[in-house]
């Protein structure tokens, strides 16, 4: 049985926490953590664990096995530079961290320790409908990819949400999956600004379009709305050489013929459309950690999810195509 302490204990990580305890197989919730002990104990509830208001005491209790860090982006470099030096298995939310230094601080870490302890938390890898893409795409029916369509709607976001947050905090999963699904490295981004929707405000440029250029010119766009009003939907479609592959709507609903209109319901958040990415996401960690593997997205493409981003949020201001070069080459550590 893996022993897991979860850091942060706000929606996402009542959730997982809810996961562990009542879905995945193999793993335990021992203790839990948050700076606001309210909240942490409101999740020891859903586990009866142990409470903790500081993650460095959470992460060396020696009943930790493993960490699982779902605190806010800005938080998760020092829980991660400490559960490394731990020596602690570790699941990380996305971002791996805010910055692209902060994530080599990061991958460096963990090189040295000589371990691959981290699996990151971008769990589209795990979805069914980007899987059956990627199937076809490797099944080499239908050629190669040239260009791939893209949309990120939320229903809406919090009055806190501003525009870098549409990269960082939204565009990252497509960051992450669609190099992923393409097998290839992103070389330019540049972002293009729309008209801005009445339900925005000043903070807040939505839509966007960005746009990505593969290293083997892949042309992609993504369109991000995140306050689109209608719900929470995600679209990919891959146009290749001799046929074009369109994602299927993971939650199946049915199409209803009713007052001369036909409809289908869409999802209205990221916990319902992703549920089952999520599980299939955890459980993966945990059975890797009972082989002393980590297979999941691991903290190499953490760091080259922070540099696209970074020239994303650049290109957000200038309106240019901005290069994206890593600082370092890929450790040979990270070639599996
Ligand atoms: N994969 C996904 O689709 C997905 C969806 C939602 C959120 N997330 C990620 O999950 C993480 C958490 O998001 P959330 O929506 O739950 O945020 P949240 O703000 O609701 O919760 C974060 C919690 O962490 C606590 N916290 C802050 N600093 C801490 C620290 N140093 N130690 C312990 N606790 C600390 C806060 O008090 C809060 O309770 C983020 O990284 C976010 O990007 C991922
Ligand atoms: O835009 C949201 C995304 O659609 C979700 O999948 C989460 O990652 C959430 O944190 C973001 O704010």
């Amino acid at each position: 049985m893996l022993n897991v302490g979860v850091i942060g204990c706000g929606g996402m990580g009542r959730d997982h926490i809810s996961r562990l305890t009542n879905k995945i197989q193999g793993a335990q919730v021992v203790a839990v953590c948050d700076v606001f002990e309210e909240s942490a104990k409101k999740a020891a509830s859903i586990c009866n664990a142990k409470v903790y208001t500081d993650e460095k005491l959470l992460i060396n209790d020696p009943d930790v096995d493993a960490v699982f860090i779902v605190s806010p982006g800005f938080a998760h470099v020092e829980a991660l530079l400490e559960a490394i030096q731990a020596g602690k298995r570790i699941f990380c939310e996305k971002p791996l961290c805010t910055t692209a230094e902060d994530c080599l601080k990061v991958v460096q870490a963990e090189v040295a320790s000589g371990k691959h302890l981290i699996q990151l938390g971008f769990m589209r890898r795990y979805d069914v409908g980007y899987a059956k893409v990627k199937e076809a795409l490797l099944s080499g029916e239908y050629g190669e990819p040239l260009m791939l369509h893209c949309t990120h709607r939320n229903p809406e976001v919090g009055t806190n949400y501003n525009t870098p947050m549409a990269v960082h905090d939204t565009a990252i999963h497509e960051i992450d999956v669609l190099h992923w699904l393409v097998d290839d490295e992103y070389e330019s981004a540049q972002v293009i600004m729309p008209r801005v929707t009445k339900y925005s405000h000043s903070e807040l440029k939505d839509p966007q379009i960005m746009l990505l250029r593969t290293k083997k010119g892949v042309c992609i766009d993504v369109e991000v709305f995140v306050n689109c009003k209608f719900g929470y939907d995600i679209n990919c479609e891959v146009v290749c050489e001799d046929g074009a592959i369109k994602m299927p709507m993971a939650t199946v609903y049915p199409t209803i013929r009713k007052n001369a209109s036909v409809s289908t319901t869409i999802d209205t958040d990221c916990f319902v459309r992703f549920k089952d990415a999520y599980d299939a996401e955890v459980q993966a960690w945990v059975d890797d950690a009972a082989k002393g593997e980590i297979n999941g997205p691991n903290a190499w493409d953490g760091y080259l999810a922070a540099i696209t981003a970074d020239a994303l949020v650049k290109a957000q201001q200038t309106g240019a195509i901005e290069k994206i070069n890593a600082a370092v080459e890929k450790p040979d550590f990270y070639n599996k």
